[in-house]
């Protein structure tokens, strides 16, 4: 969370003439209920089910540019989704992630402890997104744009 994942894809999509879909717009689009409320009312693992089925959906139909949540690739069925295709990982220190998500963020799995629960996730899941990513690219101190653009370079070279 906070890495830019959003933020940069958008840019990478719209450079690529392509558009991007975001599997948290997604899942609120189809449920008609917001990330925050599907957390509270039926828990991470029901989220993470439609997560998946989200991803699914948009590797099906959608040639593009693709969004997830940070917490897409913990399930493993998402992560047998995403074999095949470009992977990118958007690597953020604590300090940047704590500044871009804002204290207050609604993110619900950051709620209460912001910093202590980005620590957390970080130390986590890094080794799983190193797993699934087939390109990592460093943001910290960098605009998006930069980070956009180191991406669509390393893309092009490898197409
Ligand atoms: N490289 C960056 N430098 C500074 N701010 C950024 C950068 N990438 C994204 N942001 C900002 O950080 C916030 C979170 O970005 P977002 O794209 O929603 O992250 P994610 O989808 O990975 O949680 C947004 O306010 C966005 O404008
Ligand atoms: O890391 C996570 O588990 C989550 C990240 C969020 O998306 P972003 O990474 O786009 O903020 C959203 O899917 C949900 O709040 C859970
Ligand atoms: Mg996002």
């Amino acid at each position: 969370m906070g890495a830019g994942k959003t933020t940069v894809g958008g840019l990478v999509a719209d450079a690529l003439g392509r558009r991007l879909r975001d599997t948290d717009q997604d899942v609120e689009a189809l449920t008609g209920r917001t990330i925050s409320e599907i957390f509270v009312d039926d828990g991470e693992a029901a989220f993470r089910a439609l997560e998946r089925a989200a991803v699914a959906e948009a590797l099906a139909t959608h040639d593009g540019v693709l969004s997830l949540g940070g917490g897409a690739v913990l399930d493993p069925g998402t992560r047998d989704l995403l074999a095949g295709h470009d992977v990118v990982f958007l690597r953020v220190g604590l300090s940047d992630a704590v500044k871009r998500v804002g204290l207050g963020s609604s993110r619900p799995l950051l709620l209460g402890n912001v910093r202590g629960r980005i620590k957390a996730l970080l130390d986590e899941r890094t080794p799983i997104y190193e797993s699934v990513a087939t390109l990592s690219v460093e943001t910290d101190g960098r605009t998006a744009e930069d980070v956009a653009t180191e991406i669509l370079t390393a893309l092009a070279a490898t197409a």
